[in-house]
């Protein structure tokens, strides 16, 4: 059977839907294919994002989403209604309580509007949560004790780093450094060296296929192709991981030097637990190669990836919805 609760990741680069009882039901990037000249949408998630970089001149593919803010709100808005519409939300859930994820930074206005959204798709009670906490508590964290537990979430537009002890953020730091900074740094790093330009697609699949973040940890390559700057025509070259560890020392140093910013704001005594339990890295950042030795190594404190990093926000959301109705419960009681 179907649950009442839906828990949605709304992420700059995937969103994720969670329902209780089924676990994670859709998963697919924040992507939307407009017509320009009629401003229709075309297509969504999947079908958009294997247009990206590939439309005529009269569709464009969107993300509404990037750099962890809502950069285009009515088209975020047409992408919410269109993922809980293909869930069937309206005919199958009797009027469901939802709990969003959205980026850190949205404004007030923002965090109505997408209230607002969910609540035309057919959800009754709507809930917005701050991803750092959720992420901390879909990798396992019982956040809710007194005692310190840090979250490193590495996404597409943003890196979110917290502190978190008896349900809430302690100390936090949101920076524009993440997955999408990464890809166009491999770009901007070819472009220069090779005199060679390539796509943001071919630039991703660069980081994830030989990447590396910590020195001599990889040593693979790759041939990629793209379009020569000065012929104009395509060429193939290839790529060594530790091209790829310098094009992204820089962004690296930034996510580093943030998580050092939040140790050094973290009380004494949480900082003793999270020395004992170590830090937990979730989205899809996490996956980078080196990035959990590279961290420890600069944070003296032992660095580990959460299982399924990608799916933590979703699946915090579902353990998030239960414990509402634990505190219900217990609330009743007394
Ligand atoms: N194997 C991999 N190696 C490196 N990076 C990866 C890998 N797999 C996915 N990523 C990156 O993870 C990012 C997406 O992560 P995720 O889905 O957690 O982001 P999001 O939640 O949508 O973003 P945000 O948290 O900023 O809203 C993309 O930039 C993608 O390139």
């Amino acid at each position: 059977m179907f649950g009442r609760d839906i828990g949605i990741d709304l992420g700059t680069a995937n969103v994720l839907i969670h329902v209780r009882g089924k676990g994670i039901v859709l998963n697919e990037p924040s992507v939307v294919a407009i017509d320009t000249g009629t401003n229709r949408v075309l297509a969504v998630g999947d079908e958009a994002f294997r247009m990206v970089g590939r439309t005529p001149g009269n569709i464009v593919a969107i993300r509404p989403l990037r750099d962890g803010v809502i950069a285009d709100f009515d088209t975020t808005e047409a992408m919410l209604k269109h993922f809980l519409a293909k869930i069937k939300v309206r005919g199958m859930f009797s009027k469901p309580r939802i709990l969003i994820c959205c980026p850190t930074n949205i404004t007030s206005v923002e965090q109505k509007a997408i209230r607002e959204a969910a609540e035309k798709s057919g959800g009754k009670n709507i809930y917005l949560e701050e991803e750092p906490k959720v992420a901390a508590v879909g990798a396992g964290m019982d956040i809710y004790q007194p005692s310190g537990n840090m979250v490193v979430d590495i996404g597409g537009g943003t890196t979110d780093i917290a502190v978190l002890s008896m349900g809430d953020i302690v100390t936090a730091s949101s920076i524009k450094v993440a997955g999408d900074r990464f890809d166009s740094d491999i770009l901007n790093y070819i472009k220069k060296k090779y005199k060679l330009l390539i796509g943001e697609r071919t630039a991703e699949d660069i980081k994830k296929s030989v990447g590396t973040v910590f020195p001599g940890a990889r040593n693979e390559e790759m041939d990629i192709r793209g379009r020569d700057m000065v012929s104009g025509l395509p060429r193939t070259i290839t790529v060594h991981s530790e091209e790829v560890r310098e094009a992204l020392e820089e962004s690296i140093y930034h996510v580093v030097q943030a998580s050092k910013n939040v140790l050094e704001k973290t009380p004494p005594e949480l900082s003793a637990d999270i020395i004992d339990r170590g830090i937990i890295l979730t989205g899809g950042g996490a996956y980078l190669h080196g990035i959990e030795e590279l961290l420890s190594d600069e944070l003296k404190v032992p660095v580990l990836a959460a299982e399924e990093p990608m799916n933590c926000v979703a699946n915090g959301t579902g353990i998030m919805l239960e414990n509402l109705d634990r505190v219900a419960r217990i609330k009743a009681r007394y």
